[in-house]
């Protein structure tokens, strides 16, 4: 089945009979136009129209097999009102700002607006053989850069310069930076998200790296948790926890698998270890065209693994005045079960 017929059923299900898509990640998938600035797709019984303005004319064609109407609002939505009357359009309320359902509501209002929710992203969970290759291109280069910078993690840096050394490099070679470089030392590691600051690299320190390239608009994620000089005890026993949870949940993933029960594997393991308390964050998530995705690994999902998906598994654990642990691996679900995309060292510490 094709992306628009799965889409079309998905329209069915969701009992709208047209879409209105704003998500820049969606667009993308469904014209292939890159531009987060300006571009939605309008889906009709009829057929799909890509909406952008002039400063994308030769991106939108070039790009784009879709029909383009290229405008501002609210001549846009004045373009799409007459092909919608009387009918049920789905918009994505995950992403309509209020102010853009008023626009549609004023200018639409001979047709029945509908929130939806998630129904291009359960389609982008899947993904195809050439997403696959691009997001293990894009995995393999931050693998690289990553192997690269590795050995300036040392005390006396700073954080921010090993974090500039993997912006540079993945920039070099022609990628992005998925997000903000995470370079979280010492005490700062007990913030899961700390990106790097202008600390200094202590004797002792636990680093977490968190990374990710952005190559051909497709995302890689990956974390490493490194010891610089002899940790204490303390940090050593977290960092085999969280290794041991990673590891066991790595192994479980596989088609068919609840990704709430992969969750709770990697938790109930930290929680043995009297760091459940300090897992403050969802086992994983699905990476694509945007970095956070389809489907959740998380306590709440009801997502169930496929095969196609590509996942992170992420567990950590963070305590406030002493530092903290991350190890994410990417993991592709295959048939057989898995394999693991991301290849750079796990350390024994
Ligand atoms: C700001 S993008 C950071 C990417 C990072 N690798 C990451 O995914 N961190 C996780 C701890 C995270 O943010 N997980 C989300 C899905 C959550 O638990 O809500």
């Amino acid at each position: 089945m094709t992306q628009f017929e799965q889409l079309r059923r998905a329209m069915a299900q969701a009992g709208v009979d047209a879409l209105w898509v704003s998500d820049p990640a969606n667009v993308r998938a469904l014209s292939g136009f890159t531009s987060g600035k300006d571009g939605k797709v309008l889906v009709t019984p009829q057929g799909a129209t890509l909406y952008t303005d002039a400063r994308y004319t030769v991106q939108a064609q070039e790009e784009s097999p879709l029909p383009a109407v290229i405008a501002r609002p609210p001549d846009t939505y004045r373009d799409a009102a007459a092909a919608l009357s009387g009918l049920r359009v789905g918009f994505e309320a995950d992403h309509l700002t209020v102010s853009g359902l008023d626009d549609l509501r004023e200018h639409w209002a001979d047709a029945t607006l509908v929130p939806v929710r998630g129904l291009i992203q359960k389609i982008r969970a899947i993904k195809t053989p050439e997403e696959i290759e691009a997001i293990r291109a894009a995995q393999a280069l931050a693998d690289q850069v990553y192997n690269e910078v590795r050995p300036m993690i040392q005390a006396g840096v700073r954080e921010l310069d090993v974090a500039l050394e993997i912006e540079m490099r993945l920039r070099r070679a022609g990628a992005e930076n998925a997000f903000d470089v995470i370079v979280a030392s010492g005490p700062r590691g007990a913030m899961p998200h700390g990106v790097a600051s202008a600390r200094v690299i202590e004797d002792g320190d636990l680093v977490t790296v968190d990374m990710g390239a952005r190559l051909g608009g497709y995302n890689s994620d990956m974390t490493r948790t490194v010891a610089v000089g002899q940790p204490s005890e303390e940090l050593a026993r977290i960092y085999r926890a969280v290794l041991e949870a990673e590891e066991a949940a790595v192994a479980a993933v596989g088609p068919g698998v609840r990704a709430a029960d992969l969750d709770a594997l990697a938790r109930d393991i930290l929680t043995r270890h009297g760091l459940g308390e300090a897992f403050a964050h969802s086992l994983g998530h699905g990476v694509g065209l945007d970095v956070h995705e389809a489907p959740g690994l998380r306590g709440t999902s009801e997502d169930v693994l496929e095969r196609g998906m590509i996942v992170t598994i992420e567990p950590g654990a963070y305590l406030p005045g002493l530092g903290g642990v991350r190890i994410e691996d990417l993991v592709l679900v295959t048939d057989a079960g898995h394999e693991v995309l991301s290849c750079a060292e796990k350390e024994q510490i």
